[in-house]
């Protein structure tokens, strides 16, 4: 089965925040990228709205509904009491939980599990109750992979930052996808679905699935959105589906 490719937004919005203009369009970006075949679309509402605002996830929810039914919305973020309520408003088809700090300047570490399991255990619990499925953004260190487990949570996201800052290195490329396989492997050894995401570019994302054939979703936004700016969105989303095997 392929690797479904989530579209991350969070750069369209950024830019459009540039100015007080409604353009480039978010949900027409979302448009373009679904009617081309990604599976989904993700976005990380973070609490200064620097880029995707919260009035995006409204947006988008409505676009996928009314237009795109069976496809999937990701909303990532802290799991704040503002943030649980956002998501249980929307009912995203998944929720993905980052231990971020508002002022941190991106997503740049997976949650401490052997700290925080007992903390985000009744969190997973109470989106999972709302019918959302849960993945937990997760660093590639296996010896962490079973107090994801104990979460209880549906899938991790392996963090696949340090990954994508290899690309000038090719034995620094293979320590990391190594060290990404491992933690993968012992993941569905314990029954949980995969997810990656952060710095997947056309290039790095092939040798990744290769080792991970039952990757079940990557997440892109930056490497995406580059691209897109060169070729447009319809084909970049088609040159990323082209390489997780659709
Ligand atoms: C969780 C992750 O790695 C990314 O999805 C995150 O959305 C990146 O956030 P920024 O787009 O704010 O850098
Ligand atoms: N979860 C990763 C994501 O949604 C996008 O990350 P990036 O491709 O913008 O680095």
């Amino acid at each position: 089965m392929a690797t479904q490719l989530s579209v991350n937004l969070n750069a369209i919005a950024q830019l459009r925040n540039r100015r007080d203009l409604p353009w480039p369009s978010v949900t027409g970006f979302g448009r373009i990228a679904l009617q081309n075949g990604a599976h989904g679309l993700t976005v990380h509402p973070r609490p200064d709205e620097r880029h995707t605002r919260f009035s995006d996830v409204g947006d988008l929810r409505a676009l996928i509904d009314t237009e795109f039914p069976g496809c999937e919305f990701n909303i990532e973020g802290n799991p704040t009491e503002d943030f649980l309520a956002l998501v249980e408003q929307v009912r995203p088809e998944q929720v993905t939980l980052v231990p971020d700090d508002p002022a941190q300047a991106t997503s740049d570490h997976g949650w401490d599990f052997r700290s925080q399991h007992n903390m985000l255990a009744p969190i997973v619990a109470r989106l999972q109750s709302g019918g959302m499925r849960v993945s937990l953004f997760a660093d590639a260190e296996v010896d962490q992979v079973q107090w994801a487990k104990d979460t209880g949570c549906d899938r991790i996201e392996l963090y696949t930052g340090p990954y994508g800052g290899t690309y000038a290195n090719e034995a620094a490329m293979r320590a990391e996808i190594e060290r990404l396989g491992n933690t993968a492997d012992a993941a569905i050894a314990l029954g949980m679905e995969v997810n990656a995401g952060h710095d997947l570019t056309v290039a790095n994302l092939p040798a990744l699935i290769e080792r991970i054939p039952t990757l079940a979703e990557v997440s892109i936004g930056h490497g995406l959105t580059a691209d897109a700016l060169e070729y447009g969105m319809a084909a970049t989303v088609s040159r990323f589906l082209k390489v997780c095997g659709a």
